[in-house]
């Protein structure tokens, strides 16, 4: 039997297409490691609790070693409460042709609800991913309805565009996605999000002296930033198992530490570093260790990077307020 304490993960939007995906991962170890037992609690809407509650037949017939309890919520204070870890996935996905901020209005109101619901509950260490879109204006909105909770606990998930970046460069380099290192995102999980490989290296040589500057701008930056409207005009809807391995991945890196000579890219409320306004919850390059992250600094920032980084930020600040006149924060 393990000696490790369960951890009490709570996933929203159980029963929907990344619920789906992501819960049978950590439910396996994927997430906490091969010896962490898990609690899982899975808030839904009331209309898909019984959807949810058919996810949890199949969980149970699994029969994962290290799943140490399984409930179906449909009240936000009961599924948050003892949480230590926060996957805010349920939200409404956008359609063919629609833009992730135009969820704004739709899904803003979901997250000052679960964020005083944390607040009331959770436990002293939970940590929050939100997945659910516009994802960094959601966290800023969650995060200012938890005043009892550190607002660096919320981040959003950018991991997806990150790991999409490392896979357009491997495949443009014809290298093997583990010889990558220090690619970053920037800014929004939006098309104005910065894809950033001045930093990054290949088997050690700097990844721009691989490419040619007119792949980077016209081909490698666009793609990322678009990847999530490609997915939904390719696939028909939006992408799920990829998003949800980036949210294993992003709690994963977050609990268990990122590697010597590498880091992740995570939206996080910002401390001004690189001249993003303090609380805009903006992508960098972090690093992390003992459960805690640390934006990397000091980094060289070139003209081409400022103006695109500037840009993005400009598009969360009008997020910010946008849902400020909402009334949401
Ligand atoms: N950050 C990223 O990289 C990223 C990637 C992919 C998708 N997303 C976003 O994740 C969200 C979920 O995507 P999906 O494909 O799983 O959608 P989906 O429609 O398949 O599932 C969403 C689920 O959330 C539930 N839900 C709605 N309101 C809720 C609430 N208040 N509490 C709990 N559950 C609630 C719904 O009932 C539904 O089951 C969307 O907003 C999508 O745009 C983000
Ligand atoms: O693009 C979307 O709307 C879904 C998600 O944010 C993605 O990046 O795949």
């Amino acid at each position: 039997m393990s000696a490790h304490a369960p951890i009490t993960v709570t996933v929203t939007g159980a029963a929907g297409q990344i619920g789906y995906a992501l819960l049978f991962r950590i439910a396996s170890g994927a997430m906490l490691g091969p010896d962490v037992p898990v609690k899982l609690n899975l808030l839904e809407i009331p209309q898909a609790a019984q959807a949810a509650e058919g996810t949890v037949l199949e969980l149970m017939d699994c029969a994962f070693p290290l799943v140490a309890g399984l409930e179906v919520f449909d009240d936000p204070v009961k599924a948050f409460d003892g949480a230590n870890l926060a996957m805010l996935v349920g939200a409404r996905p956008r359609g063919p042709g629609m833009e992730r901020a135009e969820l704004l209005s739709a899904n803003g109101g979901i997250f000052s609800v679960q964020g005083r619901a944390l607040n009331e509950g959770a436990a002293a260490d939970i940590k929050v991913v939100v997945v659910g879109n516009p994802a960094n204006t959601n966290a800023l909105i969650a995060a200012s309805h938890a005043p009892d909770i550190p607002a660096a606990r919320f981040t959003a998930m950018t991991r997806l565009d990150h790991d999409r970046a490392v896979a357009q460069l491997a495949a443009k380099t014809g290298s093997p996605v583990a010889d990558i290192r220090k690619v970053a995102i920037w800014g929004n999980h939006s098309a104005s999000q910065y894809p950033d490989i001045s930093h990054a290296t290949v088997g050690g040589t700097p990844a721009a002296s691989l490419v040619e500057p007119a792949w980077i701008a016209d081909e490698f930056i666009p793609r990322v930033a678009k990847r999530g409207a490609e997915i939904i005009a390719v696939r028909g809807g939006s992408s799920a198992a990829s998003a949800a391995n980036a949210a294993v991945e992003h709690m994963r890196l977050w609990v268990n530490g990122t590697p010597d000579g590498d880091w992740t890219s995570m939206a996080v409320p910002s401390d001004g570093s690189y001249g993003v306004p303090e609380g805009l919850v903006s992508s960098f390059p972090v690093t992390t260790a003992n459960g805690q992250y640390s934006i990397v600094q000091g980094l060289e920032v070139s003209d081409f990077s400022r103006t695109r980084i500037d840009a993005s930020v400009a598009e969360l600040a009008a997020e910010r307020d946008a849902v400020i006149e909402l009334g949401l924060l």
